[in-house]
Order: structure tokens, then sequence, then C-alpha cells
């Protein structure tokens, strides 16, 4: 029997971007990228990330949590998904204990501290972000400001210049333009985020800055495709809009699903995220998932 089948799970969102939530601590149960790959492709169980829940690593952290995408691969950062589990290791029954407040989650990435603010609002210290090229990583050595040149074909893609490259545990480009509804990020995506430039795939971002305290972000992300939302996305967008003093320190990422208040703190460096989550229905992993997995 499969160490994942009849677990329960939550299916959440953050600003729509699809969250399950899966809790293996208590065990010394790892999720595959097969097992992963299995979950997202079964009827009604379409996930962008799975974030599974593990005991502890790190002295003063609650859980150790692991994230794969859609297709399997595992990433090192998930700002909706870490909003998902600091909701469900608070306010779920099973999961939870209401007592909490704050609490503090390490991924790949690294430690990322969440702070309740109501029911259903959370702030997560995203960490300081990444920013040398070989920390990205990028295959090759770029300017730190300007960015890099990257042109994709086909010859109707719209020629791309000079993204931002910021790592906040995984690795994103972020482009600014004019209006990011104005591509077409299924044709582009894809080139982009397989890109030889980028030795771990990335998570591409269209960016518009709309005022120096609100950016308006589309994401086309690593592993899932389009999303409605991404967090590190939208951390990176605004650490990439800062540097090059398009925007404030402090502003509303405005994404499909909606809005993201990002602050990257003067004092520290850290990125900070505010935004909402939402549970949706909780079920148990049948073992005919796994049959092929
Ligand atoms: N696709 C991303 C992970 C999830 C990011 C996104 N859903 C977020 O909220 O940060 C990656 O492979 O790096």
């Amino acid at each position: 029997m499969n160490a994942l089948a009849h677990r329960r799970f939550l299916r959440m969102n953050g600003l729509g971007n699809e969250i399950t939530v899966l809790d293996l601590r208590g065990t010394k149960s790892v999720a595959s990228e097969a097992e992963a790959r299995a979950i997202a492709a079964a009827p009604g169980m379409h996930f962008d990330q799975l974030m599974v829940l593990h005991d502890p690593r790190t002295p003063g952290t609650d859980a150790f949590v692991r994230i794969y995408n859609t297709d399997g691969s595992e990433a090192g950062a998930c700002g909706n998904g870490t909003r998902c589990v600091a909701w469900a290791m608070m306010a779920d029954p099973e999961m939870g204990d209401p007592a909490r407040k704050t609490l503090t989650l390490e991924t790949k990435g690294g430690l990322l501290p969440a702070r309740r603010l109501s029911d259903l609002v959370f702030t997560v210290d995203m960490g300081k972000p990444r920013l040398a090229w070989d920390e990205i990583p990028l295959a090759e050595p770029f300017h730190d400001t300007s960015g890099f040149e990257l042109q994709i074909g086909p010859i109707d893609a719209p020629v791309l210049h000079t993204p931002g490259a910021v790592s906040m545990g995984n690795p994103h480009a972020v482009f600014f333009v004019d209006d990011p509804y104005r591509f077409n990020l299924e044709q582009i995506g894809p080139l982009l985020e397989n890109h030889p430039i980028f030795p771990d795939r990335a998570n591409i971002s269209l960016a518009a800055v709309k005022a120096p305290d609100h950016i308006v972000l589309r994401v086309w992300e690593r592993g899932a495709g389009i999303t409605r939302a991404c967090g590190s996305g939208a951390c990176a967008a605004l650490v990439a809009a800062v540097r090059r003093e398009f925007s404030d320190r402090k502003a509303t990422v405005s994404l499909p699903g909606g809005d993201l208040v990002i602050e990257w703190r003067e004092s520290d460096g850290h990125v900070l995220m505010t935004g909402p989550v939402e549970l949706e229905r909780e079920g148990v992993l049948e073992p005919a998932l796994f049959a092929a997995a």
C-alpha cells in the first residue's frame, strides 16, 4: 500500500493559486515527484503546488515543507502555498493549533516566519532576495541592475529585453512591459521557462508598474504554467522594480486572482508578503491514484 494512500488532504488557494496541503509529520514518508504528478493528474485533483508538511529539521521551526509543482518538480519557495500551510497549522482541526498566531516554516529555500493577521490573512517573511547571477541561478554572469538581453523565437514572439533576475529561494525572471495582457504568455512562457540561460528553469513574470506603489503582474510558473497568482513572483517583481527605481519598497501587486501587499523591508532586507487564503474542501487520497506512480 502506498504510504500516501488514504491520507487526508486540504484543498486551498491563495488568490486562486491552487494549493493542496498534505501532512506527513510523524512519518518518515516522502512524496516522490511521480506521486505528486499522479495526484495533480487525477480528475478533480489538479494543483499548481502540493505543500507537504514534514517534522521540523531546525530548532525553533514548526515544520519542514516540501513544495511540488504540477509537473512534480520540487521548488524552494511558494508564497501562496506558505500562507495556506500557515492557515492549516493554526486553524485546521487536525493539522492546526488555534492558539498559534505565529510560526516558522522551513523549505529548501530557507526559514519563513508567518503571522496570522486575521482569520484568513497572513504575512510571511519570505527572507532576503538572492541577486547574484549564480544564486538565481543563471548560466552566465549578467549586469546586476540592467538585467540581461534575452531573445526568443519564433519570429512572431515579441522580443523581450533585460529582465530582472531574482531568487526568493526559487528562480524568477521579471520582464517590465507596458501591458502584461498584451503578450501571448501561453506561447512565450514555456520558451522562456526553459531558456538555456536558466539552468534550473525559471518562473517568468510580465510586470507593469502602474504607480510607485502598484504593480500589475502575470506569471508563467516553472512546472505549473500560468497561475492566477504567484507569491514569490510578486516578491521578485517588487525587488526588481525597486532596483530599477520603478517603485517604492512597499507596493500592491495585482495578479489575475487578486492583490498581495509586498514590502522589501529597509531595516533588514527581508521581503514581506501579505495576503489571503481560502479553504475549498478536504479529501482523502485514494489508493488508485498511485497505481501508475
Ligand atoms: N512554480 C514555482 C513554485 C511556486 C511559486 C508560486 N506558486 C508562489 O506562490 O510563490 C517554482 O517552481 O519555483
